[in-house]
């Protein structure tokens, strides 16, 4: 059981933007996809998360395709976290947490529980009664992740695999926020959910991944481990920029370094 996405490959217009991608997650591990702007990221994204119907191959979660699901069904296997959540209403924190239990028939009190839990675990829960609206664009994306992480909270009855997809979650996060949401994401994958992160910080890809998928024109340019991706000649072909890569003196992981030169 997994989320599978094969032979993936989407035009629009007549622009070539994703070519023959084939990509995996599977429960209990978190998966960065990185590359340069433009390289397709956030197009596979839209593929993996349904946006995109539009592409030839085939996206399969676990086991069915995804044209055999009915949506309601989607929602209890998947959270996304979007780039962007276009919400203009003016809920409350709290409430916008707990429209990500809308697909869940868990209970009044179970849901307020959980959706409480999520801000916490965002280092959110200050603002449980703030308008959303209100919010700074890191707390809105805190409180966005509360969201998805209280859909796809606990195993259902039917569904015990789960999946995470996070856009660039930590786009608008100061320092010590990016490592606390990615440190939940791991926590997350840890306990057996499957996660996917778009992340532009090569370090904090290195520090929390499990594997590293390198986009690059719209095709998989490398895929592996933190060390075997995040090497030198790798990550100039992708980049172009010269790079040092040393081990981090604390968690002994890749550290990649740049004095912003091109290659
Ligand atoms: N709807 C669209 N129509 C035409 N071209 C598109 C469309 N969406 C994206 N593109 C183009 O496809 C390419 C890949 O875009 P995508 O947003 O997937 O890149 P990305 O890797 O997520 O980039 P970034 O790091 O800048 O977010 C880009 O050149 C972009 O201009």
């Amino acid at each position: 059981m997994s989320l599978i996405a094969k032979n993936i490959s989407l035009l629009i217009g007549n622009k070539m933007l994703l070519e023959d991608i084939n990509f995996a997650v599977h429960p209990g591990e978190l998966v960065a996809i990185v590359g340069p702007n433009g390289a397709g990221k956030s197009s596979l994204f839209k593929v993996l998360t349904r946006e995109y119907a539009f592409f030839n191959g085939t996206v399969e979660l676990n086991g069915r395709a995804y044209t055999e699901w009915e949506p309601e069904q989607i929602a209890l296997q998947m959270g996304v976290l979007p780039q962007s959540s276009g919400l203009n209403f003016p809920f409350s924190a709290y409430e916008v947490v707990l429209l990500g239990r809308l697909p869940h028939s868990s209970g009044r009190i179970r849901d307020q529980e959980i959706a409480l839990h999520a801000l916490q675990l965002v280092d959110a829960e200050h603002l449980s009664n703030a308008s959303y609206l209100s919010l700074s664009g890191g707390e809105k994306q805190r409180v966005q992740l509360a969201r998805v992480l209280a859909q796809i909270w606990e195993e259902t009855p039917v569904f015990a695999e789960r999946y995470l997809l996070l856009d660039e979650p930590t786009s608008a996060l100061d320092l010590p926020h990016q490592h606390m949401i990615l440190n939940q994401a791991k926590t997350i994958s840890q306990q057996g959910v499957g996660v996917v992160a778009i992340l532009h910080d090569l370090n904090l890809a290195a520090e929390y991944a499990d594997r590293i998928v390198m986009l690059k024109e719209g095709k998989v340019h490398t895929e592996g481990t933190i060390e075997t991706s995040l090497q030198p000649p790798l990550i100039e072909q992708l980049f172009d920029i010269k790079v040092d890569v040393i081990k981090h003196p604390q968690s002994g992981k890749p550290l990649v370094i740049s004095s912003g030169h091109y290659s």
